[in-house]
């Protein structure tokens, strides 16, 4: 028996839906090859990909001729671009379409491994703010190393189950659940995922599923809008989440605009509330992978839970910082107008000041793994520069730059020792690829030490002749 055979309660399921003759076509196309894509990172601009086309519904999305080693590409460490699957870029497409509050504060509910939360946070920008939660803490540490290398400062990364989200009903203008689910979408990219299906365990994903919309529905505000979506087919994990979530709370259905040549295919979920609508993509009409996506339109008569104004802001772990050590930071540190600053153990992050009151109150909830941009660490009134800051898009001023080539990058990314000609400053150095940050150099006059952190570094070997 050939292995990772498509299970036959799975054939028959889709054959049903499908048809004999089209579910051979869906078939032959679950063994195809599949076509890897990358999105952009629109707040750190490089050249490398602007001759390759874009995703039909996502413009910062490319579609690459072939899958190269991203480990040994310097650009992927410099959070230049993410690799995504073209489909989960329509995520993009959803945002504009209803356009979503761009000063809103959004959650990811299932964030990791951040795939979704960076498309969340390029939309936002410096406009707005986004908690970006996972609940397994191995796949939570994988999801904040993400978010740093995007380097947007709009999110903060918390490691959290659905339940504990339960003060916030009404708090966000957006939530999306990514759900855990039985992964049929993925038995094209990863075919061990069929030998991991069955009946049983799509049932038992359903019904996590709808324990965790019980959660994510009861968050989002008046007006604000729940994107559920899956890598499954499964009608059971997709249109029957749909109609509990309706049955349970106040939704209106929202309709995305299609353009007929994407081969998306809407699905018209009829429920007691009233037609709703879904977006299927299926491997045999598109380039990515299968797909299931809705969107819901709360009600404008529920709730809206505004952040409480938190008098003296105390947290067992997070400090503010006071008035002299702030503008001690702005005196070393050209940051934008409104900063404010907090302490974590003895490390100084820095916060969008617009988003100082929400952020307060959900630290009252939520167990941060991370926020905003962590800056580094004073040592005798010196800010000595953290990673996190070198990966973040705010300008390092006052800092020399040198920008490597791909052989010295690789080196710099595996730490190992490398020499540099010419007349470099002592102190800090960023080291940039293509003029885009990867990191800290120390040069002490008789050596250079590489303060690429030990756990991100690169073991892999070649790639210099790129
Ligand atoms: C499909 S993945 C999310 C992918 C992510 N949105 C992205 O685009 O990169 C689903 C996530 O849900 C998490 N998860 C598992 N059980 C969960 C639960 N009970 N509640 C919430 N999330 C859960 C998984 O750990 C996993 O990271």
């Amino acid at each position: 028996m050939a292995a990772f055979q498509i299970p036959d309660a799975f054939s028959q399921q889709m054959k049903a839906y499908f048809g004999s003759e089209t579910y051979a076509v869906f078939e032959k196309a679950l063994d195809a090859d599949t076509k890897t894509s990358i999105r952009l990172n629109p707040f750190k601009p490089c050249e490398a990909f602007s001759n390759l086309p874009s995703v039909a519904w996502n413009p910062e999305g490319r579609v690459l001729e072939k899958r190269p080693i991203f480990t040994l590409d310097p650009l992927f460490h410099a959070g230049a671009y993410y690799v995504q699957e073209s489909s989960s870029m329509f995520l993009g497409h959803i945002l504009e379409s209803v356009c979503a509050p761009k000063d809103g504060i959004y959650l990811d509910l299932s964030a990791a491994p951040g795939g979704k939360a960076t498309l969340l946070g390029s939309y936002l920008g410096d406009e707005g703010f986004l908690v970006a939660n996972e609940v397994i803490k191995a796949r939570a540490n994988i999801l904040k190393e993400n978010i740093i290398k995007w380097g947007l400062g709009n999110t903060m990364v918390t490691q959290n189950d659905p339940e504990h989200f339960g003060e916030l009903h009404g708090f966000f203008d957006l939530v999306l659940v990514d759900a855990p689910c039985s992964g049929e979408g993925m038995f094209r990219k990863d075919p061990e995922a069929r030998d991991e299906w069955s009946l049983d365990h799509v049932q038992l994903c359903a019904l996590r599923q709808e324990r965790i919309m019980d959660q994510a529905a009861a968050l989002v505000k008046a007006g604000g809008y729940l994107v559920y979506s899956t890598c499954t087919f499964n009608e059971r994990e997709n249109e029957e989440i749909v109609k509990y979530v309706v049955s349970e709370f106040a939704y209106e259905p929202v309709r995305i605009p299609l353009l007929p040549e994407w081969n998306i295919i809407e699905s018209k979920v009829e429920t007691d509330e009233g037609q709703f609508f879904g977006y299927r993509f299926f491997p045999h009409l598109v380039p990515g992978e299968g797909l299931f996506v809705t969107v819901l339109k709360r009600s404008e008569d529920a709730e809206v839970l505004e952040p409480r104004r938190v008098k003296d802001f105390k947290h067992p772990f997070l400090k503010s910082v006071s008035n002299a050590e702030a503008a001690l930071i702005q005196s070393q540190v050209d940051l934008p107008e409104n900063s404010i600053f907090y302490k974590l153990q003895e490390s100084v992050f820095w916060l969008n000041s617009n988003f100082r009151q929400h952020f307060e109150f959900l630290s009252r909830y939520l167990n941060i793994k991370y926020f905003g941009v962590e800056l580094g660490q004073f040592s005798k009134s010196q800010l000595i520069p953290s990673h996190e800051w070198a990966m973040s898009i705010f300008p390092e001023p006052g800092f020399p730059t040198l920008d490597l080539d791909i052989k010295q990058a690789l080196q710099f990314l595996r730490r190992e020792e490398f020499s540099l000609t010419g007349d470099l400053p002592e102190g800090w150095i960023l080291i940039t690829y293509a003029n885009l940050p990867l990191g800290w150099i120390k040069n002490l006059g008789n050596r250079i030490n590489n303060y690429y952190p030990k756990e991100w570094r690169i073991r892999m070997q070649g790639g210099e002749d790129a």
